[in-house]
């Protein structure tokens, strides 16, 4: 038989470390609570499929992930895929922020080995907990020849998703990661990475993102449009000396009359303005709602606003040029 891979399972917390009151509490659990070891031993399948070894890198619901939680994260990725001992890395993460953890690592871990994001819906506690099953997956999947050089992966709920374009759809059933247009990547059937197709979009080995000396990123925050839109969140934002602004328009990422006005005069001062949607779906497309080129704004292309915040962070901390900008944003 070959020989198992070396898998190192980085914890994190969420729902997956989740401990209930009783065997049915599948909501108003407390995330966070089981350690990386007792998380392994529950799941003695895994000693099948890889070495398993497991790190606590810190034990947080994944609603308190933050800027500081995430460049200590890529730095551990990072030096952890550099041994010649480890074949891939699995994340324990909660499901809440999973999907801006795995976009933010898609575009700043600097190898092809295999990085799999894992969580759950249903703490350890409950009644057909998902955790077992999920983490097993992800180990397979972590160790296997299919996932290297495919970015960071997300899976739960037998699927295998693509970072870029993976998102949460449902607050609380089973199935709610989902790339809802652009497509998942494949499922895992009994253990076995099955693959069916990629992104276009460059990620990890091949991005010019580099976190290694960076201690904080630049200040990016997400306005929403609705009818009735004011511009009290931007006005905020800029006073509170934001380098970057998202704003999450409305359809094609349009913005109301005031709202363009506002972010037309904040982009003169020299804050960088991104338009997305809050449909979820779709590109947001350059010139369509509102000419880019005169107010100097740059667009999200699919990127959802989250994911769009964390791009824009990482292009300021390589540039101020809207244009080199707006190249990023067709490029990952
Ligand atoms: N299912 C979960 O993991 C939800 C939890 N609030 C978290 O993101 O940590």
């Amino acid at each position: 038989a070959d020989k198992l891979p070396n898998v190192m399972i980085l914890a994190t917390g969420g729902t997956i470390a989740g401990t209930g009151a009783t065997s049915t509490t599948t909501v108003g659990y407390t995330a966070a609570k089981i350690g990386v070891e007792r998380l392994i031993e529950a799941v003695p399948e895994l000693q099948k499929v890889a070495q398993v070894k497991g790190e606590q890198v810190f034990q947080i619901a994944s609603e308190n992930m933050n800027n500081e939680h995430w460049l200590k994260l890529a730095k551990r990725v990072n030096e952890v895929l550099k041994k010649s001992d480890v074949d891939g890395v699995v994340i324990t993460h909660g499901t809440d922020t999973i999907e801006e953890t795995a976009y933010f690592l898609n575009l700043v871990v600097k190898s092809k080995k295999p990085v799999v994001i894992v969580g759950a819906m249903r703490p350890a506690t409950a009644i057909s907990a998902d955790g077992p099953i999920n983490l097993y997956n992800a180990v397979a999947l972590a160790g296997s020849k299919e996932a290297v050089g495919q970015g960071v992966l997300v899976s739960l709920n037998d699927e295998i998703q693509g970072a870029r374009d993976v998102t949460k759809t449902n607050t609380i059933t089973g199935h709610t990661f989902r790339a809802p247009e652009l497509g998942s990547l494949g499922y895992m059937v009994s253990g076995q990475a099955k693959f069916y197709r990629s992104s276009t979009r460059k990620h990890t080995s091949e991005t010019e993102f580099d976190v290694s000396r960076l201690e904080t990123l630049p200040a990016v925050d997400i306005a929403y449009g609705t009818a009735n839109a004011n511009t009290l969140a931007i006005d905020a934002f800029a006073a509170a000396g934001d380098a970057g602004i998202v704003y999450a328009g409305t359809g094609d990422g349009s913005l109301s009359t005031a709202v363009r006005a506002r972010l037309t005069e904040l982009r003169q001062q020299g804050i960088h303005i991104n338009r997305s949607s809050r449909t979820g779906n779709g590109p947001t497309v350059r010139g369509g709602e509102n000419d880019d080129d005169k107010t100097d704004f740059t667009v999200s292309d699919t990127l959802t606003p989250q994911k769009a915040r964390i791009l824009l962070m990482l292009a300021l901390t390589k540039t101020k040029d809207s244009k080199e900008i707006q190249r990023m944003f067709y490029t990952y």
